[in-house]
């Protein structure tokens, strides 16, 4: 059993099996009431059955789960009624329009307060009365959104809410997702891209394969995601600039290293007769290092790029790929370094 921790939810080696396939392996996290937690991963990573088996949707073939403090295969329609989902497929064919569908719904999740479904629709730029087979992906998707948060659950469950959502009203969802938060409640958001969950996401579970390979706040994501750098030092010469860079071990820290016109394999090169050296590339370590390594030298520019997120994100998918055991993985990012070569890497 996963123990109760105070956690708005809790799992404990959650795993799920559809016939020899493993869809879910293991998954042990707990979720901060209150907080907003990102799920991401790439088509088939295990992110939607993770989501129906907190919904007791299916059931989980090893390990347990706690939903609000109750195992959801018992919370039945009491813990149900505290939690907002949207499905990752949302089907809305019948002739009834988009309010009376709400004021069903309404009627089974409730209580809804009254004009909570008009501010909420409004909001999104939902037409309600308009019958749902007609409305386009979007516009379902939003009302999927309206239904979800209608009733102020403790805890919204939301599987790729931002598919199909142009970008003004991503941001409205965002907005939505925040205040939810301020108000106490719990959020779990799945997408395959951390960018469209970055800004309000408080921690995220990076999954491929039915497997979290990282599990972390995004604040620690960005610190040890790679950051392109660029410095141009005078006065001195490659050799040198090698040197300094192998004793103090900084050169693997800068795995990446571009090619310039005269650049060595080690992206640093000297552009003919200014008596300049430059150094480009990835920095996967401190940044404090770097500028300590630097300061021996005159530095004539530098350059460092904010971390790119979603390249690291990238670079965790690709790195459990076939041929690259979960273990290695695992030790590549304990530290935040990555030994991984970067594909520019000459
Ligand atoms: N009902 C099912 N029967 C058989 N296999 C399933 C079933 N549901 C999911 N799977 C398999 O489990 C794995 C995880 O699927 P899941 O839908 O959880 O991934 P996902 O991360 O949500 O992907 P996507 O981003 O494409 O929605 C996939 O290999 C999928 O084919």
């Amino acid at each position: 059993m996963a123990a109760h921790t105070g956690a708005a939810v809790s799992t404990s080696a959650l795993s799920k099996r559809f016939g020899r396939a493993v869809a879910l392996d293991a998954l042990t996290l707990d979720v901060a009431a209150g907080s907003i937690f990102g799920v991401i991963g790439p088509n088939g990573a295990g992110k939607t059955t993770a989501l129906r088996l907190l919904l007791d949707i299916i059931r989980p073939t090893s390990g347990s789960a706690l939903v609000l403090g109750v195992d959801p295969r018992i919370g039945g329609p009491e813990l149900r009624r505290r939690i907002g989902y949207l499905p990752g497929e949302l089907r809305l064919e019948g002739r009834i329009t988009g309010r009376n569908l709400l004021d069903q719904l309404a009627r089974i999740s409730g209580p809804v307060a009254p004009g909570a479904i008009d501010t909420l629709a409004e909001r999104v730029g939902l037409d309600l009365t308009r019958q749902v087979r007609t409305l386009s992906k979007g516009n379902k998707q939003k009302l999927g959104i309206v239904q979800a948060f209608m009733h102020t659950p403790d805890l919204l469950v939301l599987d790729e809410p931002t598919s199909g959502l142009d970008p003004l009203v991503q941001q409205t969802f965002l907005v939505l997702v925040t205040e939810a938060a301020a108000r106490g409640q719990t959020v779990i958001v799945s997408s395959h891209v951390l960018s469209e969950i970055e800004q309000v996401a408080d921690r995220v579970a990076i999954m491929r394969a039915g497997r979290v390979v990282r599990l972390s706040s995004v604040q620690e994501l960005r610190q040890s995601a790679a950051r392109h750098v660029r410095a141009t030092l005078s006065g001195t010469d490659v050799a040198t600039v090698r040197a300094a860079l192998e004793a103090d071990g900084a050169l693997s820290a800068l795995s990446t290293l571009s090619a310039g016109l005269s650049a060595d394999s080690a992206g640093i090169s000297e552009p003919l007769g200014t008596g300049s050296v430059c150094i480009s590339g990835t920095l996967n370590g401190s940044i404090d290092r770097l500028v300590k390594l630097l300061a021996g030298f005159t530095v004539v520019d530098l350059r460092i790029e904010e971390p790119d997120l979603e390249e690291s994100v990238l670079a965790l998918y690709r790195d459990d790929e076939p041929g690259s055991t979960r273990e290695h993985h695992r030790d590549d990012h304990r530290d935040g370094r990555r030994t991984k070569r970067h594909p520019h890497e000459s």
